[in-house]
């Protein structure tokens, strides 16, 4: 036909990674109507002045926009029209990507797309908009495509997280309930959320949930073999950046399954934006079984070089936590440029609030801003002195740009850092956290004797004993104790399964009061008591045979002493602490009903 419109080589050269960046961002824009009904479709803006843009279409072109075919889009009229655009639409010609069937997304008629000027595409989506291709069936029909039904998103509780949990692709999502225990694995000791307020994720990392959950660096190279990296251990507060880390290709598969990911989990990928940080936020199990998670496969190369460069390190002490972080700073979303203020990973002085196990911060980047698109740079306050929270003694401000396959290894205790605003791109990235024990660590005096990887083998019974134990002995400042944290978390998850008929080490009902049951409350009273003498013990704790209890000093005295003995017991028995707990608190009780 003489009068189509041809594409220009040229153009199609340059434009091929902007287009793709660009369809890209549309759908993105597109997905805020798959997750919520309540926004009009006109109201996603395109250009800056879509009505204007719609009525001048319209006024040339009546055909349905809906279903296209090539051919419907190089008339002479499409030609006059685009030609009138020069100097009105900003890139007017800029090669972008359209699909020909509004109703499907961009990968599912991927091999079909239009290449079209960017004029076009936006006339005929403004269109698309407008009449109807967007309503209520289509957003209906897309969040059924993004989340299969046997793959729901549901609330989930786990000993270690409370979290929503997408079956398909095993990652978490965290920040359902943060009241609980959420633990985005992210403390901040110095962001601007304020020192004295410890966030959920601060009070997580502090009680060690980290800890709890992770092996020596040497066995995660071990159970997820890779050959070895140029990764060292950064030292002088200067990040390590390696270039290539990963390869190309894997990380455009891994990137865009973390995208297919959190588009499937829509709006409830956060809860709250918070305010210090605009990332979203899964966690990705690092070993494990790959089958039937398409993310977890994809990432897999990803997973097995973070392993790797984390053993490459070259510290035996180190340990690795069994999730990864995936953070997704969505520039694409409502507007939004979504950007980390300066924060240590971890406390820069030994005992600090806020401090927890943090050692060395893994980034492993899987994209890199596409060309057009701006920010997202990591911002590294490099010698900023421990207590300056803004980098202004920063001998030197370094911006690092993600790159695709980059990675970049920091000192969590040392490097003030920052992401900078993230523009109109999706940034991708996966981080790890080596971790190191604290020595004399003052959370928990039972994790040095049984370590922590007891935690993960012990029921929810065994714990809550040992949490009783642990009241006794720990230190209460701090607040709870790991295995305190733990229990309760177990205790709580259990309360729904059995609401009676969990028996107590003496025989009783459970007596489920706030969650936990009331005789470990009664040890933290017992615990509590001060020089003063106090009544304590709930009534109803025994039920018909309530009963109080004048606490004094010498019993405390006595209960210290018993503890000594459980701790020594602990220490020489190993695995059979449970039973010389069990013993020891038989006997607290015991004891308590004499002395009643
Ligand atoms: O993604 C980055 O570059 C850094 C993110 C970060 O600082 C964090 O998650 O703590
Ligand atoms: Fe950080």
């Amino acid at each position: 036909m003489s009068d189509a419109i041809t594409n220009d080589p040229e153009l199609e050269r340059k434009g091929c990674a902007a287009a793709a960046e660009y369809a890209q961002i549309h759908w993105a824009k597109l997905q805020r109507l798959v997750n919520d009904d309540a926004v009009p479709a006109e109201s996603i803006e395109l250009h800056g002045n879509d009505r204007r843009l719609y009525a001048c279409f319209r006024a040339s072109i009546s055909e349905d926009v809906a279903v296209l075919r090539a051919e419907q889009l190089k008339t002479r009229i499409w030609r006059d029209l685009l030609t009138c655009m020069d100097g009105r639409v900003k890139d007017h010609n800029f090669m972008t990507l359209l699909r020909p069937d509004a109703a499907l997304s961009y990968d599912d008629q991927r091999e079909n797309l239009f290449v079209v000027p960017r004029a076009q595409f936006l006339m005929i989506e403004l269109a698309r908009q407008r009449e109807g291709c967007y309503d209520g069936a289509w957003r209906a029909k897309r969040r059924a495509c993004a989340m299969p039904a046997s793959a729901p998103l549901r609330l989930t509780r786990t000993t270690r997280y409370s979290v929503l949990e997408c079956a398909a692709s095993t990652a978490r999502i965290v920040g359902v309930d943060a009241s609980s225990s959420a633990a985005d694995a992210s403390a901040t000791s110095a962001t601007a959320e304020g020192a004295e307020e410890e966030s959920d994720n601060a009070r997580a990392a502090r009680l060690g949930k980290q800890l709890a959950e992770c092996v020596p660096c040497a066995e995660a190279a071990r159970r997820l073999p890779c050959p070895r990296t140029a990764a060292r251990r950064p030292r002088d507060g200067a990040p390590v950046v390696i270039d290539g880390a990963l390869d190309q290709a894997a990380c455009a598969e891994a990137c865009a399954a973390a995208l297919a990911f959190f588009d499937g989990a829509g709006d409830r990928r956060i809860a709250e934006q918070q305010l210090h940080r605009g990332d979203d936020v899964a966690f990705v199990p690092l070993f494990g079984e790959d089958e039937g998670s398409p993310l977890r496969q994809a990432l897999g190369p990803a997973r097995r070089l973070l392993a790797r460069a984390a053993a490459d390190i070259g510290d035996a002490d180190l340990l690795v936590p069994e999730v990864a972080q995936l953070a997704l700073y969505d520039g694409c979303k409502r507007n939004l440029k979504p950007g980390y203020v300066a924060h240590r990973d971890n406390a820069s002085t030994p005992g600090a609030a806020g401090e927890n196990y943090r050692e060395v911060t893994l980034l492993l980047y899987l994209n890199g801003a596409p060309p057009g698109a701006s920010g997202g740079e990591l911002r590294s306050y490099v010698g900023a002195e421990p207590s300056d929270l803004d980098g202004a003694t920063a001998l030197r401000v370094d911006d690092i740009q993600p790159r695709a396959g980059r990675l970049v290894l920091f000192e969590s205790r040392t490097l003030l850092h920052a992401v900078r605003p993230v523009g109109l791109w999706r940034r991708v990235a996966l981080s790890l956290w080596c971790l190191k024990r604290i020595p004399n660590d003052r959370l928990s005096p039972l994790t040095d004797i049984l370590g922590a990887d007891a935690f993960q083998y012990l029921d929810a019974i065994s714990l809550a004993r040992l949490a009783a134990c642990a009241r006794v002995f720990g230190k209460k400042k701090d607040g709870r104790s790991l295995c305190d944290a733990a229990a309760r978390q177990q205790l709580s998850a259990l309360r729904e399964e059995f609401l009676t008929g969990v028996k107590s080490i003496d025989g009783m009902d459970w007596l489920l009061y706030r969650q936990i049951p009331s005789w470990i409350y009664c040890l933290y009273d017992w615990e509590e008591s001060s020089a003063a003498l106090g009544r304590w013990g709930p009534v109803d704790m025994f039920g018909d045979r309530g009963w109080t209890f004048r606490r004094k000093e010498k019993e405390r005295e006595k209960r210290k002493r018993a503890v000594d003995e459980i701790r020594h017991q602990i220490h020489i028995k190993g695995s059979r602490a449970q039973e010389y707990v069990d013993d020891f608190l038989a006997e607290l009780l015991r004891d308590a009903r004499e002395e009643d």
